[in-house]
């Protein structure tokens, strides 16, 4: 394929991110815009081991960002490794999240948001894979309201142990994400992904980090909070019940207690679909005294009523019609899919 550089639309440790367009496009094989995520020869083995892993995943699972390719350029006299991507044209959730100037997500969006990373980390973990860097960063939007997974530089087979010669913490992806094991005992399986979700989920619907942590200060001290001791993340108190039930599972210190992927898929707080074609006519009402109480274990799963639609109750959370009108006055792109509370204009 031959294809042309576009703007830059985002930095990494490793890349650099930018539009590409398809110059001999012939039988559309390719999208009409695409990015291109190029690295140099220093992100060149994070790139490759993206593609390695990336091929194994396949690009059936749509909580995934799909690959569609690789090439080698010349630039500027160096060498670029270059990966082709879908383009996700609503960029990551936490530039999405900047926008709102500290303000998180309404819950019915991150519940959805929470299900569709669920879905893709079912499928990683499923190929016996770890994401390794999960982080609002890498959760990618897209136009039609899907939202995938992005990044597997880092990611590795699950149980593969990376020996330290010195006995230190090895820190894959960013401090604030890592999960206890991972701080004590370098280790990075499937359960630090699911804890790395929990963080990512009290972000998206806070609008802060889910370790309070003054900037400047060393992270030392951080790593020390999570690895050492009982204190836990900061679960929002204005979640719902679900909600912060569903954060206690991603918060169990011992990662063989953690709830997985494949069982928080069928929690509560994201097992109700509110997907915007569900919304007509369909009771979401959920029966609460049932699924109150959360399974202790994976047996008692069948118990749990799944939770089915009513127009009527569930929006009442979301924003008036006044504050929708300010959010789009603010420059901010606001997450309407999901609301009974729309105003007749005649
Ligand atoms: N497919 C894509 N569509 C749109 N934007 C993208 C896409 N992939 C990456 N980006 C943007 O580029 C940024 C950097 O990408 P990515 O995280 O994959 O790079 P990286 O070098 O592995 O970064 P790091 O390891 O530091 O997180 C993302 O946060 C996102 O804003």
């Amino acid at each position: 394929m031959e294809w042309v550089r576009g703007e830059t639309i985002g930095h990494g440790t490793f890349s650099t991110v930018s539009l590409a367009t398809p110059t001999n496009n012939a039988y559309g094989a390719f999208p009409q815009v695409m990015a291109v995520k190029s690295a140099d020869s220093h992100g060149a083995a994070s790139l490759a081991n993206e593609k390695w892993v990336l091929d194994i995943l396949g690009n059936d699972c749509d909580g995934l960002v799909r690959c569609l390719g690789e090439d080698r350029t010349v630039e500027n006299g160096e060498e670029m490794h270059n990966l082709f991507l879908e383009y996700a044209s609503r960029g990551s959730l936490a530039s999405h999240l900047k926008k709102l100037n500290g303000e998180g997500l309404p819950e019915s969006t991150v519940r959805r948001h929470t299900g569709s990373v669920l879905r893709g980390l079912r499928h990683i973990h499923a190929k016996g894979f770890a994401h390794c860097d999960l982080k609002l960063g890498n959760i990618l939007l897209f136009g039609d309201g899907a939202v995938k997974i992005a990044d597997f530089g880092l990611a590795k087979r699950a149980g593969e142990v990376t020996a330290l010669m010195d006995g230190g913490v090895q820190i894959r992806g960013t401090p604030l994400y890592m999960a206890p094991e991972s701080v004590n005992d370098n280790e990075y399986g499937s359960e630090a992904d699911v804890w790395a979700l929990g963080c990512a989920v009290v972000e998206m619907f806070s609008g802060k980090t889910a370790w309070s942590f003054k900037e400047g200060s060393h992270f030392m001290s951080l790593l020390i909070r999570i690895g050492v001791g009982d204190e836990l993340p900061r679960i929002p108190e204005d979640l719902s019940e679900q909600g912060r039930d569903f954060l206690s599972k991603c918060f169990v210190k011992d990662p063989k207690k953690r709830w997985t992927a494949e069982m928080l898929l069928n929690h509560p707080f994201v097992a109700v679909d509110l997907d915007q074609d569900d919304l007509e006519g369909v009771d979401i009402q959920l029966k609460t005294e049932e699924v109150f109480a959360s399974p202790r274990c994976p047996f008692e799963f069948s118990s749990w009523v799944s939770a089915s639609c009513d127009s009527g109750t569930q929006y009442h959370t979301l924003e008036a019609p006044e504050e929708r009108v300010a959010t789009l006055a603010a420059g901010s792109i606001p997450d309407w899919s999901v609301t009974n509370n729309w105003v007749t204009v005649r």
